[in-house]
């Protein structure tokens, strides 16, 4: 997968360099371009944003480096053999980012991302590209940053993360708590790990029992309990199994 990153603080960025990013890129497995968009002004003062036209508060950023950007992007992608690209609009009034869209993103052989600062990009930026590619734009959550870069990180460990060989244990994302299954939408319940005993708290009993449908009831029965707690929300979009009486390994 390609991906590029067009942002005025590439800085920002950096994140793509460790971690199970930046060994999906030591691997070959990612091909991370990040693009500083002030290459593409040309006045003294790099601009890259204007007064809203109608009015009103804040700075909008301006059609042209983005356009020059983009297309210097695309004619760089398709030149050295990636096709098939599709726009990320990080932007609070996107759809919402979901696991969903996650593992649909990372069946794509190309990402674009656009993360805006100010009070966003003229709209006829994305209107140019979505003759040409899928636009997705998408909110990581119902509130606002200075700017889309961390939604781009976001966005792009989810979507690395599912690649093919990214993660050591190729089973790790099956139990996300968004991947299809029994447990699908219910929030992880607790973990544990040794000491067995530490300042006097011990671990649950029965996940010391070595009785695999017993523990795995115990699980499914603490996510539910978690998920009833702060996302009731997800209760009703989970799979029956999940309220499941029968004891069986889930
Ligand atoms: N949903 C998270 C999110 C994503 C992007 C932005 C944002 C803020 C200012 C300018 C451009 C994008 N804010 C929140």
């Amino acid at each position: 997968m390609r991906l590029d990153v067009v942002t005025i603080f590439p800085e920002y960025l950096e994140p793509l360099n460790v971690s199970l990013v930046g060994k999906a890129r030591a691997r070959g497995q990612l091909d991370v371009h990040v693009h500083d968009l002030r290459g593409w002004t040309y006045d003294r003062h790099h601009t890259v944003d204007d007064t809203p036209y109608g009015g009103g508060p804040g700075m909008v950023m301006k059609t042209e480096p983005w356009g020059e950007a983009l297309d210097t992007v695309l004619a760089d992608g398709y030149e050295t053999g990636s096709h098939e690209p599709a726009l990320i609009v990080p932007t609070p009034s996107g759809r919402p980012f979901t696991q969903e869209l996650a593992v649909h993103l990372s069946e794509r052989p190309w990402l674009i991302f656009t993360p805006a600062r100010y009070e966003g990009i003229d709209r006829r930026v994305v209107d140019e590209y979505a003759t040409r590619m899928p636009v997705h734009e998408v909110s990581i959550g119902d509130y606002v940053l200075a700017g889309g870069e961390a939604a781009v990180l976001v966005i792009t460990e989810a979507v690395a993360r599912l690649l093919p060989g990214v993660l050591g244990n190729a089973d790790s994302h099956r139990d996300d708590s968004f991947a299809p299954g029994a447990m699908a939408n219910l929030l992880e319940g607790p973990v544990y790990t040794k000491p067995p005993v530490w300042r006097g708290r011990e671990i649950p009993e029965v996940l010391l029992s070595g009785h695999h449908a017993r523990i795995a009831r115990w699980r499914r029965d603490e996510a539910l309990r978690r998920t009833t707690a702060n996302r009731p929300d997800l209760i009703e979009r989970c799979a029956p199994e999940a309220f499941d009486k029968k004891d069986r390994e889930m």
